[in-house]
């Protein structure tokens, strides 16, 4: 009677005949073939499933007792999110680690390392960090004095924290000191014991208090552990050797000298240094780095039925998979299994795998399912049509089996075709599915882990997928890739478990293999909620991927634009090209002329494509003869559309002046053509913004025209002239949006062209240019010329001026004084921090630069 109501007979031709008939012709043509084809094998034979210990939880969890919960007061905040970092040197392991946590978190976060100058830590009235980590607290102990005053200060006027590690000397001679300056004791080369997160303190949030753990594996004699102290608060409190209570994590109250600090005496390498960690980001910062206790799991089988014989699941393994979801169901709440499949490879196993699949399918409505192509084809090796049609063959398999597939939800085999995107891959997941939401390893690349994003593409939201451990092939405890002390440590404590504790929604992919012979999946998951229940307060929960989508990217807005990189530099997405896209015949500018507007880029531009080594793209038809592409409409036309529009030459260039204050233009550049040099005209902002005035009213702009002087767009206080009077002004604040620029680009890569000077002879503007630029010398004096009649600087190509178009030059009242005086006012502070990076970088200041600082004082 069970099998009466299967959609299948699962043995004997005549049951199986019978079934037949109530399939469709189309099934009925595909089960023939399948059953025919499949020769008449035996089992392979099979050993039962290998065990190994379960993780056991140093304590009882019954308790679970409320936790004590700072106060965070918003209105207190004066502070931008941003994480100061200030490490010994960019390339050291410890600076690694701990940006992959800040990358992995995506807490916003700028390195710097110990150097004479500190970043600017001020904007205007505000701070420009909420926290500050000291990679090696012994460095800020020994900075110069006069930098450490400045940290202190801003520490103590910004109420910002100093989270600093401290981490054993090997060749230090002495074991115990006092911390210069203060009255903490701290031991050196300690081992810890009995460690627990101490109840009595604000900082443990993720962090269960009440585990104590005996030991740490590996446990090594590398421990700088402090004396607990009057006006400092232990966050991880320990036992040392000779049983004397010490603590790992201390919290200087700031009673002292007034700075709060968190002090650990470890580097991150340590899972309980990493919880610790995170749970002091978000003490320190209020709240602001830090997710909620929520954590979204997804366990995808991808394939549930592809795998040769001898390595799939047998009907036993069914019957655990089913019973390991009752288990985690307890743990993950709604948590249900999501299988993938690929409807030709059903019953392609020996007789007892067939079985397996068999059960699968009746047990099919215990699981989510979501699909695949029909034969687990890879999609860049065809084209729209025939993509279409294998995944309505899998659709068509899924409507006979009475296959669940609730969800919009689809995975690329080996992502093929989601990053670097295939575009019709997209389009024929929409046309057979109405996908809406997949998922990812491969953007922006598979490692590092940390750095994996989401992005949404004609609108399929992708999803990054985290890293289990498990490879397609994993099968057997003993055979696990580089031995089971490998997987142990990524579950207890390692990328797995730090994978949870850094996602809110983490994404994982399993085969069906890793569910069959010692049913590694299983144990890895099982055992991994076992060590996240034991030392953590997360609450696991299970939830739909279109839901986890709209979460995910509610959560981070910014990851919805791709970010396009040059595919053929990574190794693997060469691997996985559309087929269009030639690596050994494509050109990317390098050299960027980014603007701001009105400051003469044109010309620029046109002067610059003089050069017989330089070229620049074609001309595209709207976007004022700008490309546009970063942080433009055209850059979701994808990398192709950029691309086409470029010819090789030594030296390609591209102009748009919108880049300049653009704040997706930088990242964008940056990821795609890092090397590129950035070219920025600097020209006094006050006339910049005079001339964008007259630009707007000549393309009648309805407000501008409202108004008979640019003097009552400054003094608009609110409506649409307010809101032109910050259009006027915010292209000028050129410091504002160098420091985007700068935080991507080596100030070597960036290239300043004096504006006015370059309007009053561009001769010699243009030859430092190409100078600077390493083109092959070319003398501007024998190709410009002044046309008196334009009032500007106009090419000379076989004895004919070619001057610009009347929108650029244009003829209208100079600037008055009153309003040239109110102009210098509003830009002094964004020119005086002008000044100072100029300097900084030891370049020259510019004539008007000089002079409008000179006037306003
Ligand atoms: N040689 C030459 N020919 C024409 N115009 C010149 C030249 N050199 C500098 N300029 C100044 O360039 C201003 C236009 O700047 P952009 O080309 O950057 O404008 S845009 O943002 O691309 O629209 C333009 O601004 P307006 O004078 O307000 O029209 C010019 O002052």
């Amino acid at each position: 009677m069970r099998f009466a109501l299967a959609p299948y007979a699962p043995h004997g031709f005549f049951r199986f005949f019978r079934f037949l008939t109530i399939l469709t012709g189309c099934l009925i043509l595909f089960v023939i073939v399948k059953w025919r084809n499949s020769p008449d094998i035996s089992s392979v034979p099979r050993f039962p499933p290998q065990r190994i210990p379960e993780y056991v939880c140093p304590c009882n969890l019954t308790s679970n007792r409320p936790i004590r919960e700072p106060i965070f007061l918003p209105n207190e905040i004066h502070t931008e999110s941003r994480a100061l970092i200030l490490v010994e040197s960019i390339y050291s392991r410890h600076t690694k680690m701990i940006a992959q946590i800040f990358n992995a978190t995506k807490y916003p976060h700028q390195l710097e390392t110990f150097s004479k100058s500190l970043p600017d830590l001020i904007t205007g009235e505000r701070g420009r960090f909420s926290v500050i980590i000291v990679e090696n607290y012994y460095k800020y102990l020994n900075m110069q004095s006069w930098n450490r005053q400045l940290i202190d200060n801003y520490s103590k006027r910004y109420n910002v924290t100093i989270i600093g590690f401290m981490t054993s000397k090997i060749n230090e001679v002495y074991q115990h000191a006092r911390m210069k300056g203060s009255n903490l004791v701290m031991w050196q080369n300690q081992k810890a014991f009995n460690l627990s997160f101490s109840q009595e303190s604000l900082v443990p949030y993720i962090a269960r208090p009440e585990v104590s753990i005996q030991s740490l594996i590996p446990d090594y004699e590398d421990w700088v552990l402090f004396e607990p102290q009057k006006n400092f608060e232990t966050v991880l409190a320990c036992e040392d050797a000779k049983e004397r209570p010490r603590a790992a994590i201390i919290r200087d109250l700031g009673a002292e000298d007034g700075v709060k600090r968190i002090l650990i005496g470890h580097n991150v390498s340590l899972w309980i240094v990493r919880l610790g960690l995170l749970d002091s980001l978000r003490f320190a910062t209020q709240g602001r780095f830090g997710f909620s206790l929520d954590r979204w799991i997804q366990i995808d089988i991808d394939d549930i039925f592809v795998g040769a014989r001898g390595t799939r699941m047998i009907e036993a393994d069914v019957d655990a998979l089913v019973e390991a979801q009752d288990r985690l169901r307890k743990e993950i709440s709604n948590f249900t299994f999501m299988l993938g499949f690929s409807g030709s490879y059903f019953r392609n196993g020996d007789d007892n795998e067939d079985r397996a699949d068999e059960k699968l399918i009746e047990m099919a409505s215990k699981f989510y399912w979501f699909c695949h192509m029909f034969r687990h084809n890879h999609p860049l090796e065809h084209n729209f049509t025939y993509l279409e049609a294998i995944m309505y063959q899998n659709k068509m398999f899924a409507e006979t089996m009475k296959i669940p597939v609730p969800f919009k939800y689809s995975i690329s085999p080996q992502h093929a075709g989601v990053f670097p995107v295939y575009q019709e891959l997209y389009d024929a997941w929409r046309n057979v599915w109405d996908v809406k939401v997949t998922a990812t390893e491969e953007y922006p690349h598979l490692r590092p882990a940390s750095d994996r994003r989401g992005f949404i593409y004609k609108g399929i939201q992708v999803l990054p997928r985290q890293t289990c451990g498990l490879y397609t092939h994993t099968q057997f405890f003993h055979t696990y890739p580089d031995g089971i002390s490998r997987l142990l440590n990524n579950v207890f404590g390692g990328d797995l478990f730090s994978s949870v504790l850094l996602n809110p929604i983490s994404i994982f992919m399993t085969h069906q293999q890793n569910f069959a012979h010692d049913r590694l999946a299983i144990w890895v998951f099982e055992n991994l909620i076992r060590f996240l229940k034991c030392h953590t307060r997360l609450e696991l929960r299970w939830t739909d991927p279109i839901s986890s989508a709209d979460r995910y990217f509610k959560m981070f807005p910014q990851e919805k634009t791709p970010i396009w990189s040059n595919p053929c530099i990574d190794a693997r997405h060469r691997t996985i090209l559309p087929p269009a896209f030639n690596c050994s015949n494509f050109t990317l500018p390098n050299v960027l002329i980014v603007g701001p507007q009105k400051t003469g880029t044109t010309a620029l531009g046109q002067f610059l494509s003089l050069h017989p080594n330089a070229s620049t793209n074609l001309p595209v038809n709207d976007s004022f003869e700008e490309l546009q592409f970063f942080g433009g409409k055209h850059y979701e036309n994808g990398l192709e559309w950029y691309i086409d529009k470029f010819s090789p030459s030594s030296t390609v260039f591209e102009k748009s002046a919108t880049y300049f204050d653009n704040t997706e233009a930088p990242i964008q550049v940056f990821t795609l053509i890092p090397n590129a040099k950035i070219v920025v005209v600097l020209y006094d902002p006050a006339l910049r913004a005079y001339s964008w005035f007259q630009h707007i009213k000549a393309h009648n702009d309805s407000v501008a025209l409202s108004v008979s002087t640019m003097d009552e767009v400054l003094e608009a206080d609110d409506g649409p002239l307010k809101k032109l009077r910050s259009r006027c002004i915010s292209g000028g604040r050129y410091v504002y949006h160098l420091d985007r620029w700068l935080e991507y680009f080596p100030s070597s890569q960036m290239v300043f062209v004096d504006g006015e000077m370059f309007k009053e002879r561009p001769p010699i503007v243009m030859n430092k240019l190409i100078a600077d630029l390493e083109l092959p010398s070319f003398d501007y004096h024998n190709v410009l010329r002044f046309s008196p009649s334009k009032g500007f600087w106009c090419s000379l190509t076989k004895g004919k001026m070619n001057c610009l178009g009347k929108g650029k030059g244009r003829h209208y009242e100079p600037m008055s004084e009153t309003l040239r005086t109110k102009l210098n006012k509003i830009f002094q502070p964004d020119n005086a921090a002008l000044q100072k990076i100029l300097q900084k970088l030891h370049l020259p200041m510019p004539k008007w630069l000089r002079s409008s600082l000179y006037n306003t004082k």
